[in-house]
């Protein structure tokens, strides 16, 4: 079994009088391992669809399963455990809290697993060596570039040593050189910690550097096309 399935997976939004369907009866299977990339036009549902897999949302029809566990059939108590041991969130604007140090922005996910102060101590460490940011560990977000920043928030995103992880538009707001720096590193990250990468981009150079580019537009994926990386 793929490592996330979806099977016939729709979500809409009403605005107004309107309804607005993001995602329409979708079928999605990403293998463990696997670094895909997912592009089209703005407004089909790409973040609709992290969110569903990440369990932020859940669709109004369908089911979806992340290593074994259908998280569409958790409550919503659950699905909050689930996802602060199972799921990795990389955002946009990394969303780091300005009052906390990198230490303490990635520490924030482990307060939510059940874990020693030795055992999270570890964790934090590691994710900051393997974004390469040990040494700003006590730096706080106004005090970094914003491709450190960024990588503080990937260091989040892994912490909790999760299978999966999703990345909305992660490269969205640095610059060309920066970008290609967080490229290399969820690659590298892909490959050797072993981490299936879900990547929303809308920059093509980004989507290259996945093992499968795949398109979705107006609720149904193109045909995707396999890549070697
Ligand atoms: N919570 C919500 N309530 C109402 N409408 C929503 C909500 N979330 C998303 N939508 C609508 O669903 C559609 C898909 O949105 P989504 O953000 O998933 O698109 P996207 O492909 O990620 O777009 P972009 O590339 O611009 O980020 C849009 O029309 C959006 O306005």
């Amino acid at each position: 079994m793929a490592l996330v399935q979806l099977r016939g997976v729709s979500k809409s939004f009403r605005k107004g009088d309107e309804t607005i369907t993001p995602l329409d009866n979708i079928d999605l299977d990403i293998q463990a391992g696997e670094f895909v990339s997912l592009m089209g036009p703005s407004g089909t549902g790409k973040s609709t669809l992290l969110n569903l897999v990440s369990g932020i949302d859940s669709p109004d029809s369908g089911t979806i399963v992340v290593d074994g566990t259908e998280i569409t059939r958790l409550s919503r108590s659950k699905l909050a455990d689930w996802r602060a041991g199972n799921l990795g969130y990389i955002f946009q604007t990394h969303n780091l809290i300005p009052v906390l140090t990198a230490y303490e922005n990635v520490e924030l996910p482990t307060l939510l697993l059940k874990l020693t102060s030795k055992q999270r101590r570890e964790r934090v460490n590691l994710a900051l060596e393997a974004v390469g940011l040990s040494d700003r560990a006590d730096h706080y977000p106004r005090q970094l570039s914003g491709g450190q920043e960024q990588r503080v928030g990937i260091a989040r995103a892994i912490v909790a040593h999760p299978k999966v992880v999703v990345a909305d538009e992660p490269t969205g707001s640095l610059d060309t050189e920066t970008s290609e720096q967080v490229q290399i590193l969820l690659q590298r990250l892909n490959k050797e910690l072993d981490i299936t990468m879900l990547m929303v981009t809308h920059d093509s150079d980004a989507a290259k550097i996945a093992s499968r580019q795949m398109i979705l537009d107006r609720g149904k994926f193109l045909e995707p096309e396999s890549t070697v990386s």
